[in-house]
């Protein structure tokens, strides 16, 4: 490093975290069943019978979780919010006790000193709106737009920074692609209408802010730099499909107003129209493009490889315990090619980190020296794109706390704090001591 990093005196430095994956106490209070409750505790869902009735048990906990936010130097904290506490049939009737745990947890924020950031919908959602045909039926657009509105009003005042949706992508590929999330079975025509109304839902809900709302709304995306295996056309053309199906497949219809030619070629005879309207109604300009980073893939044509036909080549390079490339380099990659295919909109890193085989606490320490470089390095590439012009204006890094991984369950560590089950004991982990470091000194450290 030859000149030592000097991050804007305005950057927003925070965590992050998601309903389910830390709240606990999943029928509490009145809230309904959700459909992650409902995956999990369905038999061979996830790893070793996980589920989250009880995970980080922060619904109880969030004052002691924030007093380690401020331990940490935090100046922001990226939580999501659970539509089932809400409302728990998904629509219709609201449940007062539900939307006071939101109420008390951005107040704490507010009186630490720490900026509430709320994404609306982090993947959990009542079971009831699956059972009503999910992302896949048109009008999950308006309900999501309701419940928008109703937090919007609710928050006033106490949230000023909003995000709608986590992750679009990871909602279509896992839950109607893979079958690996709810809804949970393989449903491939339905793909392109869920990923199409997570899109209108967005638009409508930021519509939704601007008559009702005050401060940023923008949308979270994630992200992945994809390279040939080879220059061999076929490899090529399997770049294309890879890097249209993951990276352009949601942000080309809201910032350039249609989807990917490469859709069609992938879903075939069941890709739709859409109708037109529906294209001028996505593009509802919004304030901030989140991105979230962990890592690239090379990829090489596998014609049996559906629906994408593509197929990962793993690297000689180190991984994580998610067997994902450490990747630096393809962080400043990802904002510098944001900026240059769609939009000079300020962008936030919303989620980088990286879940490694931590070691347990001894003397109140947890030594996590990969990590910290992963950190480290990972912040230099956002410096980095900065330098070159990016309008990058804060760094959110996944998680403040172990969590639950989905369908890994409790076995994949991403925490800035290790979490001990079922005690829930939280240690801070070097990487968060560092972590502090780096906000103190604005990067000095780096
Ligand atoms: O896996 C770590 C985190 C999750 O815990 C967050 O809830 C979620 O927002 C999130 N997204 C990603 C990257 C998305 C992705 C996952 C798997 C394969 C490709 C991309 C990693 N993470």
């Amino acid at each position: 490093m030859t000149t030592k990093p000097s991050f804007p005196a305005d950057f927003l430095w925070g965590a992050a975290t998601s309903a389910y994956q830390i709240e606990g106490s999943p029928l509490a209070d009145g809230a309904g069943v959700s459909n992650w409750h409902r995956f999990a505790h369905r038999p061979g869902t996830i790893a070793h019978g996980d589920h989250g009735d009880t995970a980080c048990d922060h619904y109880r906990r969030y004052e002691e979780d924030i007093q380690l936010m401020r331990e940490l130097g935090l100046q922001a904290y990226r939580f999501s919010i659970a539509w089932h506490r809400i409302f728990p049939e998904g629509r219709g009737r609201l449940n007062p006790k539900g939307l006071d745990f939101y109420l008390r947890l951005a107040d704490a924020l507010n009186n630490a000193g720490i900026v509430p950031c709320a994404t609306l919908h982090h993947w959990d959602w009542p079971a009831a709106l699956d059972d009503q045909g999910g992302w896949a039926h048109r009008d999950s657009a308006q309900w999501f737009a309701d419940y928008a509105h109703t937090l919007f009003r609710a928050l006033d005042g106490r949230v000023k920074h909003w995000a709608t949706l986590n992750e679009p992508w990871v909602i279509v590929h896992a839950g109607y692609i893979e079958g690996a999330h709810p809804p949970g079975v393989p449903a491939f025509a339905k793909a392109p209408h869920a990923a199409h109304n997570l899109l209108r839902g967005h638009a409508l809900a930021v519509q939704a802010f601007r008559a009702d709302g005050a401060g940023q709304i923008g949308l979270v995306v994630n992200l992945e730099p994809k390279f040939a295996a080879s220059a061999k056309p076929e490899d090529q053309a399997a770049l294309a499909r890879s890097h249209a199906y993951m990276n352009r497949w949601f942000l080309d219809p809201v910032f350039l107003g249609g989807y990917p030619e490469e859709m069609a070629d992938i879903f075939g005879a069941d890709w739709p129209r859409f109708p037109e309207e529906d294209f001028k109604l996505i593009r509802e300009p919004f304030d901030f493009l989140g991105i979230n980073y962990y890592s690239r893939t090379v990829v090489r044509d596998e014609p049996a490889n559906l629906p994408v036909r593509d197929a990962r080549v793993r690297q000689r390079a180190e991984h994580t315990a998610m067997d994902w490339e450490v990747f630096p380099e393809g962080l400043k990659t990802c904002l510098t090619w944001v900026k240059q295919r769609y939009t000079t909109l300020p962008l936030y890193v919303t989620e980088n980190g990286a879940a490694f085989a931590d070691p347990p606490a001894v003397a109140g320490r947890v030594a996590d020296p990969r990590r910290v470089a992963y950190l480290r390095d990972h912040l230099r590439a956002a410096h980095a794109a900065l330098a070159e012009g990016v309008d990058l204006k804060g760094y959110f890094a996944w998680s403040l706390l172990d969590n639950f991984e989905w369908a890994h369950g409790y076995g994949k560590r991403f925490g800035l704090v290790r979490v001990d089950y079922p005690t829930g004991t939280r240690t801070p982990k070097d990487s968060a001591r560092f972590y502090r470091r780096v906000i103190e000194s604005r990067g000095a450290v780096l």
